[in-house]
């Protein structure tokens, strides 16, 4: 049937990193009838294809920003002196990889090997790696890096001319002895963090801009040019109320466009790619996830699936913020450079999600991210503003914190409740204020004489460890990484098999950030193209699956 008609082989729910890659993959073979639903409106806003950190900023802080963002907030967090934190997740064509900061950041090869050592079979670094060289077209294929895509949909680039100050940040790494990484390129100053070492410091890939500087969105990269498809349709402004069942077999969707409520029929696979808050939230609205709280909203139960909407993780980060002397030329990025690194506080930690882990995890614990401008916290005096500066961001990069979504109500037009838990564990709270001190430590290398004015935030009376912690707690907030609400795993707590399957339902998958079982090491989209990418493979290779017999 046309996916013009009332059904489709595949329906896709929501356009983002991972779904906008899932429809347009799976439409490449004519035979099949693609409809992809979107909740936002097409990406032809001009700013959301500018690449500047200022208009990238822009996409995040304009008067039109909430006609692109889900408005989502977290409750007020313990962990974070009962703040509530803004969580953007961008609602347009291309979802949050439309309004990103940019980086392209492939993680560490332990982060995959991790996933398949649990028992995640076909997730191993070696056997993801081919579906990121699928997704990559780099403009300067490093030499002596390991597999590089160039013909893939998404550009990547090196960052072209770093700022100054971000040369200061690399040269302050390697004054502080942090290496360029095995497979040094020339084209990051050596270092490859995409390559075969990601411990190391230097320029971030500008992840997805083209030659002409234009943001590559998943929408950009892999709808635009297949528009013209017959057997793909594309519906925005179309937010998916529930899935439909005969049984436990998903027959149909139900969406809301313009006011209008519609169905569409599903022949082969409903594959769900709304990021890590909506997709657990549609999940819960159609009967799926855990059964008490879903009869607490009214709702019937398709499939008791108490993981749904647990397992949240995300990347909290802290600013340290200088003053500079003087002026100094805008950035081609919002964070321009970065490093990777352990930290003694997690090492000690290491094994934190308890010993009965299959191996612990090797990946680096901090990231930083370092940008050419001022990033204060929100209580920061109006004369802190003035003048130029450049902030250290250090990252937590895999916390011991669990947090969870849940519905609010039964109603779609609600956001989920999201209790991210930020800071729940002490030990993310001692991984920040290494990083704090690292900071300091980088700030103060001779790479910053001539630049360096006074440090504004934490500031120079914030020092030992309490004060540290403080501040730590009343200052930090997300990076916007939120994964892991429909973890892939085979234990009671999973919420889909190793092929994405959601358990004990036919006909159906999630594919976006959602499945990851640990968050992976640094900036989560081009992990969650990847995501994409698999998906429409396993989804082309396996007929229209049966249930995988696992009970609830
Ligand atoms: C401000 C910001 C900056 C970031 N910076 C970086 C960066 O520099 N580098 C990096 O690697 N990562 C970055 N990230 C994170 C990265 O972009 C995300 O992890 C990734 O895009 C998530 O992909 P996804 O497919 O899971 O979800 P999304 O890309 O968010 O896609 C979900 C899509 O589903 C749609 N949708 C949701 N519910 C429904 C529904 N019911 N019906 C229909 N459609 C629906 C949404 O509108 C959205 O389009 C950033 C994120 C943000 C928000």
């Amino acid at each position: 049937m046309s996916p013009g008609g009332r059904s489709a082989d595949y329906v896709v729910v929501g356009a983002g990193s991972s779904g906008a890659v899932v429809a347009s993959r799976l439409s490449a073979d004519p035979s099949r009838t693609v409809v992809l639903l979107e909740a936002g409106d097409q990406d032809t806003r001009p700013e959301l294809r500018r690449t500047d950190a200022a208009s990238v900023i822009g996409l995040l802080t304009s008067d039109w920003s909430p006609r692109i963002d889900w408005g989502y907030a977290t409750e007020a967090e313990p962990g974070l002196d009962g703040r509530v934190v803004p969580v953007a997740r961008g609602k347009v064509l291309g979802g949050s990889s439309s309004v990103n900061a940019l980086m392209w950041v492939r993680g560490h090869r332990d982060d995959y090997d991790r996933w398949s050592r649990e028992g995640n079979t076909g997730w191993s670094f070696d056997e993801v790696l081919p579906y990121f060289r699928r997704a990559e077209n780099y403009a300067q294929a490093p030499t002596g890096s390991v597999d590089r895509g160039t013909r893939g949909p998404v550009r990547v680039r090196d960052l072209d001319d770093p700022s100054p100050v971000a040369r200061s940040f690399v040269a302050a790494t390697r004054e502080l002895g942090f290496g360029a990484g095995a497979g040094a390129s020339s084209g990051t100053e050596g270092f490859d963090y995409n390559g075969a070492q990601q411990e190391g410091g230097g320029f971030f890939y500008q992840t997805t801009r083209t030659p002409d500087n234009e943001r590559s969105s998943t929408a950009s990269a892999y709808l635009a040019p297949v528009a013209d498809r017959p057997n793909l349709r594309v519906e925005v402004r179309a937010q998916v109320t529930r899935l439909l069942f005969t049984g436990v077999r998903v027959t149909g969707v139900e969406y809301v466009q313009d006011g209008v409520r519609h169905t569409v029929g599903v022949e082969q696979e409903a594959i769900v790619s709304a990021g890590a808050f909506e997709s657990p939230k549609l999940l819960m609205l159609s009967g799926v996830g855990p059964a008490a709280h879903l009869r607490e909203h009214g709702l019937p139960v398709v499939r008791d699936l108490p993981g749904v909407g647990e397992n949240l993780q995300d990347h909290p980060f802290v600013p340290l913020c200088h003053q500079a002397l003087h002026e100094h030329p805008a950035g081609a990025l919002l964070s321009e450079a970065g490093m990777f690194t352990h930290t003694a506080a997690g090492a000690a930690a290491a094994g934190f999600t308890g010993a009965a882990e299959p191996g612990r995890p090797t990946s680096p614990d901090l990231q930083f991210t370092f940008g050419p401008i001022k990033f204060l916290p929100p209580t920061a005096s109006a004369e802190l503003w003035e003048g130029p500066g450049f902030t250290f961001a250090p990252i937590l990069l895999h916390p011991a914190s669990r947090g969870s979504v849940r519905l609010r109500g039964a109603d779609p037009a609600d956001t989920a409740v999201v209790r991210a838990n930020y800071l729940q564990r002490q030990v993310d709270v001692e991984v920040l204020a290494e990083g704090l001190t690292l900071a300091r430590e980088l700030a103060a290398r001779t790479a910053f004489d001539g630049i360096r004015g006074p440090e504004l935030a934490p500031g120079k009376a914030v020092t030992g460890r309490k004060e540290l912690r403080a501040f730590i707690r009343a200052n930090t907030s997300t990076l916007w990484h939120p994964v892991g609400t429909c973890r892939m795993g085979d234990d009671p707590m999973a919420v889909v098999d190793a092929e994405l399957r959601v358990h004990g339902i036919d006909g159906l998958r999630i594919a976006d950030a959602s499945i990851m079982p640990h968050i992976v090491s640094g900036n989560t989209n081009a992990a969650c193209v990847m995501i994409g990418e698999k998906a429409a493979d396993l989804i082309a290779h396996t007929p229209s699956p049966p249930t995988t017999g696992r009970t609830s």
